[in-house]
């Protein structure tokens, strides 16, 4: 199997809370991987962990192959052009312009002419379905879900193989989180990128996910498809997949 993470007994803390013990999980290339769990079960520092935000811990992480722990300063520089992030709340530099703001990974990676910068800016923003009238204005400047469109463009910056996304239609309506849901599916279907995507939202799990992973007791309970998840025998995974939401959702086994 051609794996593009592979975490295996990540153990983690924040002095004695301990948020993962034992934690393994594998992320399949080309695949997009919904992560739920209970609020404050680690899903978030999982996430920072994988990309290196987070480095204290015991346990591997591969990524693409490549051991997180024994790279080079170089070598680490070079493989964050790999994936690309969408953080929860956006974080896009307020006093930068949308463009400005896609453009922050190019300079600090590449040494390129500003025309040619503007041209990727204009291209990224494209494919996450913003105008190009959107270059120019500033974050404050922008809706909801607007900013989250431009954030995305942002991550997909460096020609990602990956992408992290961190609740991703959350503070979105029912139909921008739809049309959200819709582009990550054709962005993967178009530039086979593997997504890693946190969430809470039943509605993206049935529409976007290959697969489901479960994070509780500190590790991940199961990785699977939606279908089989729902079948799991836990009862947070019974709770959640069987809510009255759950059902709003549609989701019956
Ligand atoms: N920098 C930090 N310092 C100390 N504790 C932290 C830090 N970051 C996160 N935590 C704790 O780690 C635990 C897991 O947090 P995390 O944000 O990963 O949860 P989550 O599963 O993403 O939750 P939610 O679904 O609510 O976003 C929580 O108890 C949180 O308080």
């Amino acid at each position: 199997m051609d794996a593009a993470i592979e975490v295996e007994n990540l153990v983690t803390a924040f002095g004695s809370n301990v948020i993962h013990d034992g934690l393994n999980l594998t992320v399949k290339r080309g695949e997009i991987l919904g992560v739920v769990g209970g609020s404050g079960t680690g899903k978030s520092v999982l996430l920072k962990h994988i990309i290196g935000l987070l480095k204290e811990r015991s346990g591997r992480i591969l990524v693409n192959g490549r051991d997180r722990s024994t790279m080079s300063v170089r070598e680490d520089m070079e493989s964050r052009r790999d994936w690309g992030v969408l953080f929860q709340d956006g974080a896009l530099f307020s006093s930068l312009s949308v463009a400005q703001n896609v453009q922050v990974p190019l300079r600090e990676h590449f040494n390129m002419s500003q025309s040619l910068m503007d041209d990727l800016a204009c291209s990224k923003l494209t494919m996450a379905g913003l105008p190009l009238d959107a270059a120019k204005k500033f974050p404050s400047d922008l809706s909801g879900g607007m900013r989250k469109r431009a954030a995305l463009a942002r991550s997909l910056a460096l020609d990602p193989e990956i992408l992290f996304l961190d609740e991703p239609t959350a503070g979105l309506d029912p139909i921008g989180a739809s049309a959200f849901d819709q582009m990550i599916k054709e962005l993967r279907d178009s530039l086979g990128l593997t997504v890693f995507l946190v969430t809470h939202d039943l509605d993206t799990l049935v529409t976007v996910c290959d697969r489901v992973a479960v994070l509780g007791d500190k590790k991940i309970l199961i990785n699977a498809p939606l279908k089989e998840v729902m079948e799991f025998d836990h009862p947070w995974v019974q709770q959640y997949f069987k809510g009255p939401r759950a059902r709003a959702a549609g989701m019956e086994v």
